[in-house]
């Protein structure tokens, strides 16, 4: 039995003050409010309020969460226009503080929280939403996996809300579009159990028959509810992770796709094509021999790996050509497949060609390997030594160092460090985001190699053309157009990625190469756009994104 008593007056009570559809609001009336106070004044005083905190990341977190709450349109204006200064913000990495946090900085409903109690009555609990027929997107988490910080269990919401407010600032979903849900499952986090102020279910998670049985129920559920709605699962554990995407990405109702897996493989397949040619290009290797190194196997790393492997498909290579292109490290060395008790994600890319001793460390694997890129998703921080990096750029004139763990505290090099130790020959992405740095004089770039470059259009795309399912192949197109999107100017400045500021442009052209390929596969619902062609689908996507009604400056 749900604990909750789901009454008018408690719903009406939770959601009180609580803004997530502005609908198009009168403005104070005289008298309320200051005589000279406009919303060009209101942006630069919130500007400046957002900066007098100076390097306080978590206390900026907070004021822009309320400014959210209580001027939308505002906090999205200055998103929107500060794209670089402000995701790290209410993204990555902050949002990691903000989640290990949450329990004691909480303030008002912003999204849905279903518990395992709810089981049963789980429809009851989804109908409380307001807006419910405006719902076209949701981000879903458990909490298992949040980042790389592990299970923080119902702390895990702001990576839910901060993965939809990329959704509006960068592809143009409005705000009343998007549902925020935590699932509480229990957490196996002592910390969080021992805490008296956390603000989830105090009970270790349950099993997996009985998870099953509640998302089945809340996969169910949420079609009736919501039915124009697409699923984004976020920060699952791997196990499960793979387990739902698997579960659910051809047989529910409503569209769904993981981001750990699908969105971080698209972006770093972005990177990775970019990234190649400019090595290939140093050193005059054909693309289908570039050798790539990952460490860590977790949802993120086999996802990212099955994404790279179509790199060298597209060049023409077969799968098993394309397989034998990666190798994988985790915490007990190199994946070979006659290790006992392989976990079943890792056995597809277990080597087969390998005799010898265990390979255990990282520097005896580059070695054997010789790899032309290291891509890191293991969340250990450092562990892109700099012996390491100094052996990647012996064996390679250009070589590609992706340290993609998130938040920033866990990557596993900087980027600083891999300009100095390859002494600026690097071509480097990482997860969360890096400063420029300038190595003797000279100005270097570090790109970001983070889902947010694809997920906002993946799911603009995926929306607008009413889609029954994300498919592989609307993935990997969205990372093409991705890697495409890179102008002159870009290019010139030595980047794999486009700029932060062009993120909502870059969208866009995602978004309409995802209802294209929607279109082919057949998966595509909205009938009229079947007759546009590509510039009239972007068109469309553009007039469709929602914009902040606030001057940004
Ligand atoms: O949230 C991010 O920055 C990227 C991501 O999905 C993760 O690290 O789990
Ligand atoms: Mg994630």
């Amino acid at each position: 039995m749900p604990t909750r008593i789901l009454t008018p007056e408690y719903v009406n009570g939770i959601f009180k003050g609580l803004k997530i559809s502005p609908e198009p609001k009168a403005e104070p009336a005289h008298g309320l409010t200051p005589p000279a106070l406009n919303k060009s004044i209101q942006y630069k005083r919130c500007m400046l309020q957002l900066r007098s905190k100076g390097d306080r990341p978590l206390e900026k977190y907070i004021f822009l969460s309320s400014l959210k709450q209580y001027d939308e349109e505002m906090f999205y204006a200055i998103l929107m226009a500060n794209m670089p200064e402000i995701c790290p913000l209410i993204y990555t990495p902050t949002v990691g503080d903000a989640c290990l946090n949450f329990s004691h900085i909480y303030r008002k409903p912003e999204g849905l929280y279903v518990s395992i109690e709810d089981k049963g009555s789980i429809k009851n609990v989804l109908r409380v939403w307001p807006h419910k027929d405006k719902a076209r997107i949701t981000v879903v988490t458990d909490g298992s996996r949040i980042l790389g910080l592990g299970d923080l269990g119902v702390n895990g919401m702001p990576i839910s809300i901060g993965k939809l407010s990329l959704y509006i600032a960068g592809a143009g979903f409005k705000p009343e579009s998007t549902l925020p849900i935590c699932l509480d499952l229990g957490t196996n986090n002592a910390k969080n159990l021992d805490d008296p102020l956390y603000l989830g279910l105090r009970r270790k998670r349950v099993d997996d028959k009985e998870m099953d049985e509640f998302m089945d129920e809340f996969m169910h559920a949420m079609a009736e509810v919501f039915p124009n709605i697409l699923v984004q699962f976020e920060d699952f554990s791997t196990d499960h992770a793979f387990h739902y995407l698997e579960r659910y990405q051809n047989t529910a109702k409503v569209p769904v796709f993981n981001d750990d897996i699908q969105g971080t493989g698209a972006v770093v397949l972005s990177g990775f094509v970019n990234a190649a040619k400019l090595s290939s290009e140093a050193s005059g290797r054909d693309l289908t021999d570039h050798r790539v190194l990952f460490l860590g196997a977790g949802s993120a790393g086999v996802g990212v790996a099955k994404q790279v492997m179509s790199f060298f498909t597209l060049q023409g290579l077969s799968e098993e050509e394309a397989k034998s292109r990666i190798w994988f490290i985790d915490s007990q060395g190199m994946i070979t497949a006659d290790r006992p008790k392989l976990q079943a994600h890792k056995i597809y890319f277990a080597r087969k060609d390998y005799s010898g001793p265990p390979l255990k460390n990282l520097l005896d694997i580059i070695d054997y390997v010789k790899p032309t890129a290291l891509v890191g998703l293991s969340t250990m921080r450092g562990a892109f030594t700099k012996e390491a990096v100094e052996k990647m750029a012996e064996l390679n004139p250009r070589p590609i160092i992706f340290p993609l763990s998130n938040p920033v505290s866990l990557s596993e090099c900087e980027f600083k460090d891999a300009i100095e130790w390859t002494d600026g020959k690097v071509i480097f992405a990482s997860g969360s985001p890096f400063l420029p740095y300038t190595y003797k004089g000279k100005e270097y770039y570090p790109g970001q190699g983070n889902n947010m470059y694809v997920f906002p259009g993946i799911g603009f795309g995926g929306v607008l053309s009413k889609c029954k399912h994300v498919t592989p192949s609307m993935v990997e197109n969205a990372s093409l157009a991705l890697a495409e999107s890179l102008t002159q100017e870009e290019r010139d400045m030595g980047l794999i990625y486009p700029k932060l500021t062009r993120v909502r442009e870059v969208s866009m052209q995602i978004a309409a190469r995802v209802i294209h390929v929607a279109q082919e596969e057949h998966v595509d619902r909205n009938a009229p756009l079947r007759h546009m062609d590509d510039e009239h689908l972007l068109e469309f996507a553009r007039k469709r994104s929602w914009y902040p009604r606030v001057p940004s400056s």
